[in-house]
């Protein structure tokens, strides 16, 4: 029978065990001896939930308690010198300092795991640095998993990809310490034969990627010379897109087995698989990681079966990428719409599914004919529901026309009307929307949710949370104000919970980074808002002041990104149909009288296909449909949009192309850097670049954010420069971000007196 496995499980509990536990951990309630129980419990029920699904190896070394990458760089003494003095042994306390940040060490820096919304934590390496293994707690999982299974696929992250996702500090060539942390490598592989592992994952995800000659030559160097040494025999993983495009290392590298994503990239089976050598394995990623659709199993057994005869013992199945995003199990969703529930599997229905083909493949289809008739009901359930398709969509969508994606007028001239229209300060100061959700605002919520606090009653706790916002930033003095989003869960899963298409699961959590999850919403149908969303909201803000409360949307490529969507018609059509949805509330908002609306983009660029020549598609069909969302407004209406978490320098004749009247984005921890490419592209319209690192409770001073601000308006007009924090305070505290923004507002009006003087100066000589 095809051997079984997983690429990785998800670690966060299916209640989120491991979320209350880091989080009461970190406030001191529980010690590290109690947080590691709950770790090893769920470690051990996570491997006892695969055995008794049937798969045939474990996997360990997927756990963590905050991030795999973080781990890898700490087993192989990858700590960067900025903490070396400030934390003593690796152990719990270092994870934490290093992802957290300590009272004098800002933490690492957090950013996307390829094209998902998982955040890793970037390793600082240097030059000359040398790598030194303590694998103790690696190998403890490794005994831990066998104590449940004799086999046990242990997985690494690889060593190439290591070095992409890491950076150097002193700005040296990363690949220059591929030799020493080879060593590394080579010492935990002899470990891990010494512990009768016979098998070993290797995660290489870039492989995916269009690699240039130096990375391609370090990928050969790599596995060369992990060669010879005692070792397991090597999987090298792949993922999230196809590698029929490196078909030369395919051949080239020596390892015992490929792992390649058929679902992302089916066309890449057949080809993989002739490129290999006779001895070795194919796991086919046949059963989507990425995605909560329940698997076709008849046509994933007909595109199975040739490379079954072909390849026989050495065919493996697997889903197509670690479950990690992926919830844990719809057997929780007891209040799922039970038609929408019927077509999707999490991360647990998915172990069945691999288990089921693999029988299928082995014993014939008689062996699993229920299970093959329950998944065609399922798929023709999804075919024929009524629910999917809505006539008023798909017919909005023949009549678009290009003038709906367009302002009426450029730029230059909406910038004069919006300037009469507000007369706003130079350097207006904002906010990016989100104040702390606070204990007492989630209680609310979940009284509400459980039916303790009835909708009257929670609409006044959130509108006295809005009076607190709106009242508050009066009294820092902010120029553009914004309700908080206290009534927002989540940015995105509010708005799914408002619109036809969507179904939102109870308990279908997925990690974003840390102790953070999110639920990501199901996009099942033909996206539609039956009524306004914000309006009520934002009018309300609105007339408690003089000053504008800018509207809050989430945008379509966002919505899109941050949901899992339907994978039964281009990504590009669903990103039109929400922003129908969006481009309604936006023009609702505008003829309730908010004069100015921000439409989020922060997934903007986690959106680009992870091949750089597809990037043109997706951005072409990305834009239309952020300004499709946006461009039905007057023109002294005034558009922002908001992006963090992002690399802008290789996208920026798209980001100037959303044509968006101002665009707020992360640049505090980057020192601004990322306005030299900003003004090097001679990016035309207003840009608020932030000025204050929302990810720690930190509260920067005057002079700190001064000498930012005095950065920017050398590289960018003050005329149209904003001025704001990185990204939402949702995370934060009252007290800190009270003190931060009177910081930022005091540092904005002592800019604004020196460029007085300095324009008074100018006039003078
Ligand atoms: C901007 N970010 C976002 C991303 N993706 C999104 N979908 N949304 C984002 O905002 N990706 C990139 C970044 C990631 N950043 C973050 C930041 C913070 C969080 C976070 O705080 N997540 C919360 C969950 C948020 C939420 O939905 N809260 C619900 C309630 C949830 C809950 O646990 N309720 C409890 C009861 C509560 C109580 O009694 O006190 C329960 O149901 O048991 C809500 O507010 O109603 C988290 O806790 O992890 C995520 C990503
Ligand atoms: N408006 C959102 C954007 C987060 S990226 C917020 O402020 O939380
Ligand atoms: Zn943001």
């Amino acid at each position: 029978m095809p051997y079984t496995h997983v690429l990785g499980y998800p670690r966060i509990g299916a209640r989120r065990e491991l979320k209350f536990a880091l989080e009461s951990c970190w406030k001191g309630e529980t010690n590290t001896e109690q947080l590691e129980e709950v770790a090893a419990r769920l470690r051990l029920a996570h491997w006892q939930r695969q055995r008794d699904a049937g798969l045939d190896l474990l996997t360990a070394g997927d756990f963590t308690l905050y991030d795999h990458v973080l781990d890898h760089a700490l087993m192989f003494g990858a700590l960067p010198r900025r903490f070396r003095s400030v934390v003593g042994e690796t152990g719990t306390a270092t994870v934490f300092a290093l992802a957290r940040g300590t009272s004098t060490e800002p933490a690492l820096e957090m950013t996307k795991w390829f094209d998902t919304n998982y955040h890793y934590l970037v390793p600082e390496l240097e030059r000359g640095m040398s790598f030194e293994l303590d694998a103790r707690r690696y190998l403890e999982h490794v005994r831990e998993a066998q104590a449940v299974l004799p086999g046990v696929k242990p997985v690494l992250l690889g060593p190439v990809t290591f070095l992409w996702l890491s950076k150097t500090v002193d700005g040296s060539d990363r690949l220059a310490l591929l030799p020493g942390l080879i060593g590394a490598y080579r010492g935990l592989l002899a470990e891990l034969a010494a512990h009768d592992v016979a098998w070993v994952q290797v995660d290489e995800p870039v492989l995916g990627l269009e690699l240039d000659e130096p990375w391609k030559r370090a990928l050969r160097q790599a596995y060369e010379a992990l060669q010879g040494a005692p070792r397991p025999r090597l999987l090298a993983a792949t993922y999230f897109t196809g590698i029929d495009h490196q078909l030369d290392l395919v051949r080239e590298l020596p390892v015992d087995g490929w792992h390649i994503d058929a679902v992302r990239a089916p066309q890449q089976a057949q080809t993989v698989a002739q490129a290999l050598d006779g001895e070795q394995v194919l796991s086919v990623g046949i059963v989507d990681g990425r995605n909560v659709w329940r698997t076709h199993l008849g046509d994933a057994l007909a595109r199975l079966r040739p490379l079954h005869e072909r390849l026989g013992e050495r065919l493996w199945l697997a889903p197509s990428c670690s479950l990690l995003h992926v919830p844990h199990s719809v057997a929780q969703e007891s209040r799922l719409d039970p038609e929408v529930r019927r077509w999707l599997a999490f991360a647990d229905e998915k172990l069945d599914e691999v288990v089921t083909l693999a029988r299928a493949l082995e014993h014939g289809e008689d062996a699993v004919r229920e299970r093959l008739a329950e998944s065609d009901a399922s798929l023709a359930s999804r075919r024929h529901c009524r629910r999917i398709p809505h006539a008023t969509v798909a017919k909005r969508l023949q009549q678009l026309h290009p003038r709906m994606a367009e302002r009426a007028k450029p730029y230059a001239e909406r910038q004069q009307l919006q300037r009469q229209a507000l007369d706003l300060p130079v350097l207006p100061t904002t906010t990016i929307g989100s104040f702390p959700q606070t204990p007492e605002i989630r209680r609310a919520r979940a009284a509400h949710k459980q039916g303790r606090l009835g909708a009257y009653d929670y609409l006044q706790t959130m509108r006295a949370e809005v009076r607190r916002a709106i009242e508050e930033q009066e009294r820092l003095g902010l120029d553009v104000l914004v309700h908080g989003e206290p009534e927002r869960n989540d940015m995105v899963e509010y708005f799914a919970q408002h619109l036809f298409g969507f179904a939102i699961s109870e308990h279908g959590w997925v990690q974003s980074y840390g102790s953070r999850c999110v639920k990501p919403p199901i996009l099942y149908g033909d996206v539609f808002r039956p009524d306004p969303i914000t309006v009520d909201t934002a009018r309300y803000a609105q007339q408690l002041t003089d000053k504008p409360v800018k509207g809050m949307l989430t945008g379509p490529v966002t919505m899109l990104q941050w949901s899992f969507v339907r994978d039964d018609q281009p990504r590009e059509r669903t990103a039109l149909q929400l922003a129908l949805a969006i481009r309604d509330e936006v023009q609702d908002l505008e003829a309730a009288g908010i004069r100015i609306i921000q439409i989020d983009e922060p997934a903007f660029r986690e959106g680009l296909p992870l091949k750089a020549s597809e990037w043109p598609a997706y951005l072409d069909w990305a834009v239309r449909a952020f300004k499709l969302a946006s461009c039905g407004v007057r023109d002294d209406t005034q558009i922002h949009t908001h992006m963090c978490y992002s690399e802008f320098h290789d996208i920026l004749p798209a980001i100037a192309a959303l044509d968006a009247d101002v665009i707020t984005i992360e640049t505090s921890r980057s020192r601004m850097e990322l306005l030299d490419a900003f003004r090097d592209f001679a990016y035309p319209n207003a840009i608020g670049p932030g000025v204050y690192d929302i990810h720690s409770p930190r509260v920067p001073g005057v002079d700190e954010m001064l000498a930012l601000i005095e950065r920017a308006c050398e590289v960018v007009d003050p005329a149209r420069l904003w001025i704001n924090p990185d990204c939402g305070l949702k995370t934060r505290g009252w007290a800190e971000t009270r003190a931060a923004l009177a910081n930022m507002v005091q540092a904005a009006c002592v800019m604004r007196e020196r460029l007085k003087a300095r324009r008074s100066t100018d006039a003078a000589v």
